[in-house]
């Protein structure tokens, strides 16, 4: 009998971020994307989808949200070959910092940046690897404009389209690139 090579595609990506039922609280599903890092082409797939689509895009910068965001944020800047800024938990960094408090699907918290991160005029691809309520990633956004920067795209693996985060980047008139969408608080 022959046998076929696994297709890999955004599909079989997505199915191999691990759902964990109440985790890291009661009533979270938590999408796990460790098993696609782990696959070298798993995760080779999901750096060069954002590759080609951001080479073109003059962008000046990655910027990096702490801590599933350095993964893939550093990785992108490394092939479009531009510096990465981590923008990092509360009490981090050590340089001069800008901070911005916000809400998060299970928790509140804070980030911060340096102040010479960005430049005015500098533009910004922002990115990590989820969007839920929005909250991180509009208090990112919210960080890089405080510095004059523009923020090209907000950029993610996956988007839950039963919170409101797609509307709240977007209502801040930031374009939101996911490779994946689905209804994160329920199991499917
Ligand atoms: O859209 P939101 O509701 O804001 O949720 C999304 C954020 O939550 C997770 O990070 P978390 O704060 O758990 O940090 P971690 O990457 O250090 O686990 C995830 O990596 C996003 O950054
Ligand atoms: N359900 C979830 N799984 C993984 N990361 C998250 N960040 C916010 N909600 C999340």
């Amino acid at each position: 009998m022959q046998t076929h090579p696994e297709v890999i595609g955004i599909d079989a990506m997505a199915a191999k971020i691990r759902k964990i039922p109440n985790w890291p609280q009661e009533g979270i599903l938590f999408h796990d994307i460790t098993p696609v890092l782990q696959s070298p082409q798993y995760f080779r797939l999901l750096v060069d989808l954002m590759v080609y689509r951001y080479m073109g895009q003059k962008i000046d910068v990655v910027a990096g949200l702490d801590a599933r965001g350095f993964i893939i944020g550093a990785a992108l800047a490394y092939q479009l070959n531009v510096g990465f800024v981590p923008i990092r938990k509360k009490g981090k960094l050590p340089f001069t910092t800008i901070a911005e408090s916000y809400q998060l699907e299970y928790g509140h918290a804070t980030i911060e940046m340096h102040t010479d991160a960005v430049k005015h005029g500098t533009r910004v691809l922002l990115v990590d690897d989820l969007v839920a309520t929005g909250g991180t990633m509009t208090a990112g956004v919210k960080l890089i404009r405080k510095l004059g920067a523009e923020v090209v795209e907000a950029a993610a693996i996956i988007e839950f389209t039963d919170l409101p985060g797609g509307k709240k980047i977007r209502d801040e008139n930031v374009p939101l690139f996911t490779l994946y969408q689905n209804s994160g608080s329920v199991e499917q």
